[in-house]
């Protein structure tokens, strides 16, 4: 990525933008190839879920993730750049993608502010490969044309602008000027929609027997087939009218801070939403960090009872087990990368607003040469969302889940050009359509678990978003 020393903020006016516009085009006049123009500027206090909101088009692709208790959001609409990958070597594809769009971008402002600078959004599948007929490819990956973020108490906002050598500059300058004022004197007033009727009548169907799959699986365990699966249920509502993701994305993020509230649109009218307590992966100035999450639990009715729940879960000898398998295999894997691993000796219980889990945080220097997509294609799908053996596992949730996955246990995040970025593991999670949404939950079994108890543990994970698509009046 090439830097200009040029602070937007500073030069702000419409010939200084054509005049700089017109330098990239020359750069992409001789060699013939586009250039990206990232055009990046603090501003303001701004919640990006608003913006989002406030300007959001159901026909273009949008990102959001938010983290409201570590106080970052960044969320990024319309498309900039964008590529779709299947495959074994889809994360390998994405990789290239993302080092060759930042190779040909042309920078300036606070690049290095917190989510200065381009960014790729990205969505993977939980498989590889997904049906022609599906919402999401394997792997979504796009730059927004516009950006905004906040940490702490920093908001970018980043415009991005492709170049091409035959462009119209004056019609593209004028665009991204309107862009600028637009986001350096962002005003909510007058932007509110009236209040969202929220859906009264709702339906819930469910078309496989989740019990019987359990049992299956149990006896594919036993015959020692598997040592883990992780089993899915999918629950299909149909509202009275159509839901609002954004505004359900509200209603996730007030009750769970510790959680990150995601929206991915495929700009053909599909949202997929969530609050994940799960943190794939984070890598920020060389370090990676990752949450082990397995092992699950309800909260208690008041003290006594929630620290009971609690020191129930981390005495039961099938949920440790659960989590032992995760924690092995991310050390497993990331070790034969390089990494050094540190965490706890024994997982700690990570509590949210409906259940409790045992959490295992992990950090690791990553060494020279292996990157974040390297970690997170060798990680993903952890047994925390498929199982173990991984290929014998995965196999069989095909054959036991009677529905595509798509982006459920999937991989959300995004990176920046500096090598950060974060993906988040998308469970807790709906894909919404219309009147329609499909919810997702499931469950680890290993030997011990009961066909009862796991849909019972999966009936707590769905009430979460079932209670946030259709708001108590
Ligand atoms: C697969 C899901 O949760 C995983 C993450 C944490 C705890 C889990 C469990 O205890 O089974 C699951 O492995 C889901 O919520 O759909």
């Amino acid at each position: 990525m090439k830097v200009l020393p040029l602070q937007p903020a500073d030069h702000a006016s419409p010939e200084a933008l054509r005049a700089f516009l017109s330098q990239c085009q020359r750069a992409a006049q001789a060699d013939g190839q586009e250039r990206l123009v990232s055009i990046s500027i603090t501003v303001g206090a701004l919640d990006p879920l608003a913006v989002l909101e406030a300007i959001y088009e159901p026909g273009a692709p949008h990102f959001y993730a938010e983290h409201p208790s570590e106080c970052s959001a960044i969320a990024g609409a319309e498309v900039a750049a964008r590529a779709t990958f299947a495959g074994p070597e889809r994360f390998a594809e994405l990789q290239r993608f993302a080092d060759e769009t930042f190779a040909r971008t042309i920078a300036v402002g606070p690049v290095d502010a917190p989510f200065g600078g381009p960014h790729v959004f990205v969505g993977a599948a939980f498989a590889d490969t997904v049906e022609n007929d599906e919402p999401f490819p394997a792997i979504m990956a796009f730059v927004p044309r516009w950006q905004v973020a906040r940490a702490g108490d920093v908001t970018t906002a980043v415009a991005n602008v492709p170049v091409a050598p035959d462009a119209d500059l004056d019609a593209l300058a004028e665009r991204v000027w309107r862009a600028h004022q637009k986001f350096a004197g962002f005003s909510l007033t007058g932007a509110a929609t009236e209040s969202p009727r929220q859906p009264r009548q709702f339906t819930s169907t469910e078309s496989f027997d989740y019990r019987a799959s359990v049992a299956a699986a149990l006896r594919q365990i036993d015959a020692g087939d598997f040592e883990k699966i992780v089993l899915a249920r999918a629950l299909d509502i149909e509202a009275d009218v159509p839901f609002h993701p954004l505004q359900t994305l509200d209603g996730l993020r007030e009750r769970f801070p510790d959680c990150f509230a995601f929206s991915i649109a495929n700009g053909r009218g599909d949202s997929f939403i969530g609050a994940s307590p799960e943190r794939l992966v984070r890598v920020s100035q060389g370090m990676l960090e990752a949450d082990v999450l397995a092992g699950t639990i309800r909260r208690g009715v008041g003290a006594v009872d929630d620290a009971a729940m609690g020191a129930a879960l981390l005495a039961s000898d099938k949920d440790q087990r659960e989590h032992a398998v995760v924690l092995a295999s991310v050390r497993r894997r990331l070790e034969a990368l390089g990494l050094a691993l540190e965490h706890p000796a024994q997982p700690g219980l990570r509590k949210l607003a409906n259940l409790q889990h045992l959490h295992t945080p992990v950090r690791a220097r990553l060494p020279d040469g292996i990157r974040l997509l390297d970690a997170l294609a060798v990680l993903h799908p952890t047994p925390a969302v498929g199982g173990a053996p991984r290929e014998a596992a995965v196999a069989a949730i095909r054959d036991l889940e009677g529905f595509p996955r798509g982006l459920y246990a999937g991989a959300l995040g995004w990176m920046n050009a500096r090598g950060g970025g974060e993906f988040m593991v998308g469970i807790r999670s709906a894909l919404v359509r219309d009147q329609r949404a499909r919810v997702y939950a499931g469950a680890g079994i290993v030997a011990g678990s009961t066909p009862d108890k796991e849909f019972a543990e999966t009936d707590l994970k769905f009430k979460a978003l079932l209670d946030a698509l259709q708001p108590p009046r």
